[in-house]
């Protein structure tokens, strides 16, 4: 039987003929179809090969940016070296990324330091959003840096402020110079150390010391190693030994929290009694024990969580305090003005205590106008997660962006005087309408960002609030300051991110009052 019909030769071209037909008709729909319009590239300086856009950048990086912006708009791309990203510098753009798109950009990106974490992948300040950060951040928003929370170890606050009068105290009886960088940084150190795992309470040694310093440590390496991202892929060589430092450094450090961890460990097997209060390496403890936990912790991320409030939370507010202290020596009006307002409400014979922050507006206005020129995180790092237009430019899946809060807060555009100290302007009284109630400071307000915003913003800004206001409000009550020789605080950032002061800050103090007679 034949298998090809007879009447093939009638009906072949007809069949070739169809074929042709719709091969042109795909054909013509692959080639002639309009280009899907895409929004254009975000604009960007002229590049050099290799380097990028490195030979523009100076030492203080969110101050170069901010040039930069100003030729090439608030929505730029830079690239230094392999790294790439876009540069957010005004508060329009601010509110697209962090509000309108939150949850495109509610990402952070791996960086720096990476490939040496020895917790990597439980960082949850790099966590990508997802379970393990969602879960993370309820637990931090809902117990462990709560308000419930945050008050019952208002006496570990006040304890710890009292130290530093104290320490202060002793540099005026001894006629000497403070180093008000270390003192602050002590006391930040010692309250989170505190807060967190009551390492004070734990007889073995001076953990919270060894803490400050491995912090330290890590904090300084993982800087060093953020600036080696310009060279792409070769940083795993690590030419500078940085990485393997940086992993002795985090070795010693999860040594000395397994230990402190143990003895919780056995503190929880005793049981708490009601009046014993957990701290958060107890209440991590007790979700990490917890078999109906929506998601599982293991102990690597709870040594990883507390490593990163240490990092995030310990400089930052140090840094906070002593530009506040910088600014303040250099303007003796408000440096009176403040004292003039202390004085009126909590008087001579106590110190200031949190409870007085809410009748004290010229102090939190201080405090606000020290946030908005001298940032503790003048670039917020997040990364898009897909494909999205901002103002008008197509921003492209896994972007680096960063919100450089500096310019934004430093933007003729939104303020008046934009590079002078000038708390009154957050006082309610002031003409400057700073949009939304003026002492606003949890991201609601886009021209003032210090906290970050959305979901990703910062879970601490209550309890660094508390920290700063307690601690600036104590200093300027007891002590008058002076620099070497009556000169003026030298303001000027230091290299990198610029959130620190380029000197440290070392000043004479002269006892003026002592609330801490009645005390002693
Ligand atoms: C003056 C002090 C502080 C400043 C200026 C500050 C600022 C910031 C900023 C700008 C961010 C990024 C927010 C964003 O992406 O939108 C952030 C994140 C964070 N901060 Fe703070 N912070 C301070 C103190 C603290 C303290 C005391 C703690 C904890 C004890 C803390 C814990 C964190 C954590 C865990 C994150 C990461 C949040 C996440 O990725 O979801 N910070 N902080």
């Amino acid at each position: 039987m034949a298998l090809v019909s007879p009447y093939i030769h009638y009906y072949l071209p007809y069949l070739i003929w169809f074929i042709i037909v719709v091969v042109v008709h795909f054909l013509i729909k692959i080639f002639l179809k309009p280009a899907r319009t895409r929004a254009p590239d975000p604009p960007s300086p002229p590049a050099l090969p290799f380097i990028g856009h490195l030979h523009l950048v100076r030492s203080v990086l969110p101050k170069s940016f901010q040039d930069l912006a100003g030729r090439y708009g608030p929505l730029m791309g830079i690239r230094l070296g392999a790294s790439s990203c876009l540069v957010v510098s005004n508060a329009a753009v601010a509110k697209e990324v962090l509000k309108t798109h939150d949850l495109e950009f509610c990402s952070r990106p791996e960086f720096g330091s990476s490939e040496h974490f020895i917790y990597r992948g439980s960082r949850f300040i790099l966590a990508q959003y997802g379970d393990y950060w969602r879960f993370m951040k309820k637990l931090c928003m809902t117990r462990l840096l709560a308000v419930p929370q945050l008050d019952k170890f208002a006496d570990i606050r006040d304890q710890e402020k009292v130290k530093l009068v104290e320490s202060v105290i002793k540099c005026c009886k001894q006629g000497k110079a403070c180093d008000l960088s270390s003192e602050l940084t002590t006391l930040a150190n010692n309250t989170i150390c505190r807060m967190a795992m009551s390492t004070r309470c734990s007889g073995s040694g001076n953990e919270a010391a060894e803490i400050k310093e491995l912090v330290r440590t890590c904090m300084n390496l993982s800087g060093k190693l953020s600036l080696g991202d310009v060279l792409g892929p070769l940083k795993v060589l690590d030419f500078s030994g940085n990485g393997n430092k940086l992993k002795a450094a985090l070795l010693k450090y999860d040594r000395l929290v397994e230990r402190i961890i143990k003895e919780h460990q056995d503190k929880a097997s005793k049981g708490f009694d009601e009046n014993q209060k957990m701290d958060l390496l107890d209440i991590l403890l007790e979700v990490y024990r917890d078999p109906a936990a929506e998601v599982k912790i293991s102990m690597k991320d709870i040594k990883s969580f507390l490593l990163d409030i240490f990092m995030a939370g310990t400089d930052t507010s140090s840094g906070a305090i002593q530009w506040a202290m910088g600014e303040l020596i250099n303007s003796p009006k408000s440096f009176k003005k403040l004292r003039d307002e202390i004085e009126s409400v909590v008087g001579r014979n106590r110190l200031v205590k949190e409870s007085d922050i809410p009748n004290l507006p010229y102090l939190g206005a201080v405090v606000r106008e020290t946030l908005r020129l001298h940032s503790p995180a003048p670039l917020i790092i997040r990364e898009c997660v897909e494909d999205c237009d901002v103002s008008g430019f197509f921003v492209k899946a896994k972007t680096r962006v960063l919100v450089n809060v500096y310019a934004v807060m430093r933007d003729p555009d939104s303020w008046e005087n934009p590079n002078g100290f000038d708390p009154e302007r957050f006082l309610g009284s002031s003409d400057e309408k700073i949009g939304g109630p003026q002492m606003e400071y949890k991201g609601q307000n886009f021209r003032f960002l210090p906290f970050g915003s959305g979901r990703r913003g910062c879970p601490g800004a209550s309890l660094a609030m508390l920290v700063l206001h307690a601690a600036l409000g104590s200093l300027v009550q007891c002590f008058d300051w002076e620099v070497e020789r009556g000169e003026k605080v030298d303001l000027s950032p230091g290299p990198g991110f610029g959130s620190e002061m380029a000197c440290p800050l070392v000043c004479y103090p002269r006892l003026r009052l002592n609330p801490l007679k009645a005390i002693l």
